[in-house]
Formats: C-alpha cells, sequence, structure tokens
C-alpha cells in the first residue's frame, strides 16, 4: 500500500483522536465562530468592509439623537426645578468632577449634556444620602463661551479658571494645555470640596448603571489605599489578550486550562458524537490551547462583560498605558497627582495619560491600577485635542 494512504488509514480514521481533534478546530474556528462573531466589533472574525461603516453610521445617529434628547432634558424647567445638585456638602466620600472644554466639532452630539444628564439619574437612583456631590469644571473661557456648561449653571457649580489664568492657557501646545486644565480641576476640587476621594470624568465618559456600586467596592478593598490612580476605562480595542501585559498572559493561560480541566473531567458523562477524549497530559495541552484560541478570537471584551453579575467579580490589575477618561483618586492622590503632573510637561505623542503611567511606574512608593470591565462608555466619537475625519468610525 503506498505510503500516504497508510498515514490516513491510521491517523485519519474517525475514530482516531487526531481527526477528531482536526475536526473539532475545523468546526469550531470555520464555522460556529465566523457565524456567531462576524458582527461583533472586537471580535477577530468581524467583516470591517462589510459592517464597520454602517455601524459607525448608525452608532453616529444614536449619538446625536441621545445629544438632542439631553439637551431638551436640560432646556425644560420642570427638570429644573426637581433636580439641583449644586447645593454641596464638604468632605464627601466621594466627589465626581466633569472636565469640559468646548468642542469646535461635533458641539451637536452635547457629550457633556449626556454625561450630566446620566450622572443625574445614577445619583437619583442612590438613595436619599447621595452617593457623590458633582461639580462640573470648565476650562474654556473667552469670548465664544461653552453653551452646554453655561446651559448646566443652573443645576451643578461649574468651576472655571480666573481671567488671568485664562491668558497664560492659551500660549502653550494643545497637550500641555489639557493636562494644566486637568491640573486645575483637580486642585479646585478638592480646594472647594475637600472630598474623601475624587473621580475625573473627561466630558465625553458616560457612566454606565454599575458605575457608583463599583466604585464603592474598589474603595472599600485595601489595595486602594495605596495606589495614585485607579483607571476605570481602557479602549474596548486594546483589551484583547494578545496585547503585551503581562498579567493578562496568565489570564488567559488560566482560561485555557480551567476549559480544558472542566471539558475533560465531564466529557465521559455527555460526549456526544462518540469523541474518545479523556484526561491526558496531551489532551490537557490540546484543549487549553483550543479555549486560548477560542477566547482570543471570540474576543476578550465580551468574555470580560461576563464580570458584570457582581461588583466584587470585577477584576483589578497594574494600570494599562493609555487614555483618562475616566480615574479615580483615592484619598488625597488628588494632590500628589496633580503635583507630579506638574512637574512635567506635556506635547504631542506625549500627552497627559503618558505622563501619568510613566510617573506611575518611576516613582518610588507609587502604583497605579486598572478596573475591568469599563465603567464608562467613551462617546466622544469628535477629539477636542486632536483633528477628526469629518464621519468618524467606531475602530
Ligand atoms: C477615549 C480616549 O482615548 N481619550 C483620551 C484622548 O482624548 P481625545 O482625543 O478623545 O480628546 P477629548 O476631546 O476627549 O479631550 C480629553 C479631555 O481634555 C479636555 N480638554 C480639551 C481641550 C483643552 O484645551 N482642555 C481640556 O481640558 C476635554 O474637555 C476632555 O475632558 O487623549 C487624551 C490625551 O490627549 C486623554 O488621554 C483622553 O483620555
Amino acid at each position: 500500500m503506498p505510503r500516504w494512504k497508510v498515514f490516513f488509514s491510521q491517523y485519519l480514521r474517525w475514530s482516531s483522536t487526531v481527526t477528531q481533534a482536526l475536526a473539532l478546530c475545523v468546526i469550531t474556528f470555520c464555522v460556529v465562530l465566523p457565524l456567531c462573531c462576524h458582527r461583533l466589533l472586537y471580535s477577530y472574525f468581524f467583516i470591517k468592509s462589510m459592517y464597520l461603516d454602517s455601524m459607525s453610521e448608525d452608532a453616529l445617529q444614536e449619538s446625536f439623537k441621545q445629544g438632542q434628547d439631553a439637551l431638551h432634558f436640560w432646556q425644560s424647567s420642570s427638570t429644573g426645578l426637581s433636580l439641583r445638585f449644586s447645593d454641596i456638602t464638604q468632605h464627601p466620600e466621594l466627589l465626581v468632577t466633569v472636565v469640559t472644554a468646548r468642542r469646535s466639532e461635533g458641539r451637536d452630539f452635547h457629550y457633556l449634556l449626556q454625561v450630566m444628564r446620566q450622572l443625574s439619574v445614577l445619583l437619583g437612583d442612590c438613595g436619599k444620602r447621595r452617593c457623590a456631590e458633582v461639580l462640573v469644571c470648565d476650562v474654556e473661557g473667552g469670548p465664544q463661551e461653552h453653551q452646554d456648561a453655561k446651559l448646566l449653571e443652573s443645576y451643578f457649580t461649574v468651576i472655571r479658571h480666573s481671567p488671568e489664568e485664562q491668558q497664560n492657557r492659551e500660549q502653550v501646545n494643545i497637550f500641555e494645555r489639557e493636562k494644566r486644565d486637568y491640573v486645575f480641576c483637580l486642585r479646585k476640587g478638592w480646594e472647594l470640596v475637600r472630598p474623601k476621594n475624587m473621580v475625573i470624568l473627561e466630558d465625553d465618559a458616560l457612566p454606565r448603571q454599575d458605575f457608583f456600586t463599583v466604585i464603592k467596592d474598589l474603595l472599600s478593598r485595601r489595595f486602594a489605599l495605596q495606589t495614585l490612580y485607579i483607571k476605570l476605562y481602557h479602549p474596548e480595542r486594546l483589551q484583547r489578550y494578545w496585547n503585551p501585559e503581562p498579567y493578562r498572559i496568565l489570564e488567559w493561560v488560566g482560561l485555557g486550562l480551567v476549559g480544558a480541566t472542566a471539558l475533560l473531567l465531564t466529557f465521559p458523562y455527555w460526549n456526544p458524537c462518540s469523541f474518545s477524549f479523556t484526561l491526558s497530559a496531551s489532551r490537557l495541552l490540546f484543549f487549553t490551547l483550543y479555549f486560548m484560541a477560542v477566547a482570543e478570537l471570540l474576543g476578550r471584551h465580551y468574555l470580560l462583560e461576563a464580570r458584570r453579575l457582581s461588583p466584587q467579580l470585577y477584576a483589578v490589575s497594574p494600570a494599562t498605558e493609555c487614555c483618562t477618561p475616566a480615574m479615580l483618586f483615592p484619598g488625597n492622590a488628588s494632590l500628589r497627582v496633580a503635583e507630579y503632573l506638574d512637574s512635567s510637561f506635556c506635547v504631542k505623542g506625549n500627552a497627559k495619560d503618558m505622563v501619568l503611567y510613566q510617573i506611575a511606574r518611576t516613582i518610588p512608593g507609587e502604583s497605579s491600577h486598572s478596573v475591568e470591565p469599563n465603567l464608562i462608555t467613551h462617546i466622544g466619537a469628535y477629539s477636542s485635542v486632536r483633528p477628526n475625519p469629518s464621519r468618524p468610525k467606531l475602530l
């Protein structure tokens, strides 16, 4: 018999484990996952050429509608009577400061109004004793006022630069200006309210339903006393396992091992196609790799969503590099952060998020953390510090 026939008859018989493993991989990776995941934005199987444009357009239209709704909400006088958050109590458990600048592009999306509306709903839900005090930090000034911030003045305390500070502000590059504005908001919030803990939100960071519950839980954990900051958001596109974050590799291998062990131990009880898999080192290795591949290709972002079941399930890990739309500063860390940021200079490629990340890594005794899944949704399709395309895309 020719050698290839011997090979096929020995290895590719249905009863052979190699054939069964091959069949399982082909069915999973070439049929089931592509069918289930081709519309999932953060999956490897997402068909960009087919869906990205239409999904981006839908998202822009939805955000525009939400913006207009928020505008009507804040303009209606009846809401004005029932909602007043401007009477701020001193030394609250938590202060949320929302940093906002006027946007030249994407103005009609009213990101700030959307964020403040959501905050007012969440604060209304937390009972008689408010779970946080809220400030709006309007860093804009001069002749072209920030209309949305003005509209909110009847509901919230709005803080602004003095005219002299405003003049100095105009003379530096946009990234240094953004950083100085952030430092201003950190310090001013602290001076005014003396909170026990502080959250700084950028004006396009829409808090999710679990926002205050999870923050409360984080602050009750011991690590929070020692950390400089806790990041409450990391871009979804950077949440993959295949990213240079050491703890994620551990999570990935752990997930594969747990999945493989559970499958092999329970296999004899439900084996549907008479597969011949039983627990052995090579099978454990195969299924570990199989589950790791499934998890990565499906998209870690979607698996993280399962953690929303309970605040205790949210994962805390060393801080990741990019972005600061939502940051929690426990205790008086906000003052230390303001000092550290003051001593560095920001430019393009080294904006305040990079500077903060470096500070926490290099200054002895300081550490920083990230929580997953995200506690906010980033709704800002248009940036106020970088050039924008006419119709921004989701990816
Ligand atoms: C989702 C995301 O990746 N966002 C990051 C990205 O912001 P973006 O490029 O998305 O810019 P953005 O428009 O969200 O602005 C960031 C923040 O800066 C504020 N602002 C803007 C202009 C100004 O002169 N003063 C001022 O304080 C603005 O109100 C907002 O709170 O890059 C920034 C650094 O550059 C931060 O790391 C942001 O977290």
